[in-house]
């Protein structure tokens, strides 16, 4: 039998961080070796020999625990929100320093949201109008969701490839924020509810026709298995992947 690959766990003891301990120390083939929080030392994620590390911390941290964690040559599994094209390009440069060393950004490792966001990729040439609508729990620190603006750029690069125009919207007079956020031309809604978890629906438009795709989260058990796919793939993924689309084999 093969050695277990070692695991350490930052934000450990936030929500996302306690799910994937107990899924990791229950996992064939994984150890947890280290689970660590705000102001633990990263050094004890070496000093305990972990091999790859899974980061749910904050937006404000992520970036310089994976820079962190490369020079360690510690491989990295990122769910933590808050990424955009310049920290991805810094870890990009940052990992041709790194060679061998693997780092897995996902926007959502829930398997049910991942397709969502391939199918909305898939319908967007065919419709007129897209608006992207996320729900979460009220202690969700930033909006939209990494998950919604995901879906807006996959959604904007399909229309644009397709050679669509902006999506029709004659509002000229407004509240401010009334209309969303705009995501590359992408309208994105933001709600927080007591009693939400993780949910997105994406609505397509045609004249006399509505295509809705919509995904739950009810647990955060959802997001494991593509958590633990990724823990088990990034070694052998060297350099930089974005979402989880090419490790199920979806076209990102
Ligand atoms: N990709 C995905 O599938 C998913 C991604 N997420 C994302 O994961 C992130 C975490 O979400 P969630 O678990 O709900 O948030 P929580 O606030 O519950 O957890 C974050 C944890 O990180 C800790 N922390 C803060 N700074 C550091 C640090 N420097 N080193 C180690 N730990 C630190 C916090 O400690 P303290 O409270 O003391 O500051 C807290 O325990 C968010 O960005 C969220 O959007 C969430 C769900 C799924
Ligand atoms: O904070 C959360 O809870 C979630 N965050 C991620 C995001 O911002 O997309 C993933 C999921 O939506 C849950």
């Amino acid at each position: 039998m093969s050695e277990p690959i070692r695991v350490a766990v930052l934000g450990a003891s936030g929500r996302m961080g306690a799910t994937t301990v107990r899924a990791v120390q229950e996992a064939d083939g994984l150890e947890l070796v280290a689970a660590l929080d705000a102001g633990d030392d990263l050094r004890s994620v070496t000093d305990a020999g972990a091999q790859v590390a899974v980061d749910f911390t904050v937006p404000s941290v992520t970036e310089q625990n994976v820079h962190t964690m490369l020079d360690a040559g510690v491989h990295v599994v990122v769910g933590t929100t808050g990424w955009d094209d310049a920290s991805l390009g810094r870890v990009r440069d940052h990992l041709l320093r790194a060679p061998g060393v693997g780092v897995v950004v996902a926007p959502n490792f829930a398997l049910g949201a991942v397709l969502a966001m391939s199918f909305a990729r898939q319908a967007a040439r065919w419709f007129e109008s897209v608006e992207v609508v996320e729900l979460h729990h009220p202690d969700k620190v930033d909006a939209p969701s990494g998950t919604a603006r995901h879906t807006a750029q996959g959604i904007a690069a399909a229309r644009a490839s397709a050679g669509m125009g902006p999506v029709p919207d004659a509002t000229s007079q407004t509240l401010d924020g009334a209309r969303g956020a705009d995501v590359d031309g992408v309208r994105v809604h933001a709600v927080r509810l007591r009693g939400l978890v993780a949910h997105e629906e994406i609505l397509l438009g045609n004249a006399g026709e509505l295509l809705t795709i919509r995904h739950d989260s009810f647990d955060r058990v959802s997001f494991m298995p593509g958590v633990l796919l990724a823990v088990r793939q990034v070694a052998g993924r060297p350099g930089l992947t974005v979402g989880l689309e090419d490790l199920l084999g979806l076209q990102a």
